[in-house]
């Protein structure tokens, strides 16, 4: 899979999401579709498999993080959809992570590919040290995790595209650096805190760009989601 832009489909019903992804019919370019949370509770699986037959690569972001039993049995659960990439939490530590793994890989040795979230794009380093109690520089927090998660066998992490450029010299070229965050120049950031444009994201590196709301809350989502394409791919 080559560089693209993930839409992240962040509606609370098939019937919306599926209202804004019929405008993109027509683009020859099939947006690669990112479903999470608040998706999946209202759904469940079957919107992944109805996504999934009108042609689209999916990212289910699920954001696992619980006992290494747990979220083995959940990722085997997860292993029956057919999904390009899953996730979990880095903070669950090394041991949740190489069970999530065994439990995601299919008996003829498929699977998904399996991405950790590092620290997420909305915390600040003043809500890490106030918050979580962790002092080191975020930066540094975020390497440390994209280690443990290339140790534990992981394909790449979830991080600011502000660490995309130090997590491929950290842990080399071929370790997916998967990026929220993504704000147009102009555009209004809300909640997220490490953010970088989809030019600045595509110069640093990052492998893949995830937006949300500056294409599904713009007035032409179409018009956006080519902007975020030709910014980063060009
Ligand atoms: O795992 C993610 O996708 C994720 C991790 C992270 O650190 N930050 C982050 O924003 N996300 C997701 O990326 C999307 C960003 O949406 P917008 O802020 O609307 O562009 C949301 O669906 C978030 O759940």
């Amino acid at each position: 899979m080559g560089k693209d832009v993930i839409v992240a489909c962040d509606f609370s019903s098939a019937e919306a999401t599926f209202n804004f992804l019929d405008k993109f019919e027509n683009e020859v370019r099939k947006p690669f579709v990112k479903i999470g949370m608040e998706l999946f509770y209202a759904e469940g699986p079957s919107i992944v498999r109805e996504i999934k037959r009108r042609g689209h690569k999916i990212f289910l972001d699920l954001k696992l993080h619980d006992i290494p039993n747990t979220v083995m049995k959940a990722m085997r659960v997860l292993s029956g959809l057919d999904v390009d990439i899953t996730n979990l939490h880095a903070a669950g530590t090394k041991a949740m992570m190489q069970a999530a793994l065994e439990g995601l890989t299919r008996p003829d040795g498929s699977r998904p590919l399996l991405i950790a979230v590092t620290q997420l794009t909305s915390t600040d380093q003043q809500a890490m040290e106030n918050d979580l109690l962790i002092k080191e520089p975020i930066d540094q927090v975020v390497m440390h995790y994209a280690k443990n998660a290339m140790e534990s066998g992981l394909d790449g992490v979830v991080c600011s595209p502000l660490e995309a450029g130090k997590v491929h010299e950290t842990c080399g070229h071929s370790f997916l650096t998967i990026t929220p965050g993504v704000r147009f120049a102009d555009g209004d950031i809300g909640d997220q805190k490490r953010v970088m444009t989809p030019k600045a994201a595509k110069e640093i590196g990052s492998d893949y760009i995830v937006v949300g709301r500056p294409i599904t809350a713009a007035k032409d989502p179409v018009a956006a989601y080519r902007r975020c394409v030709e910014e980063f791919i060009g």
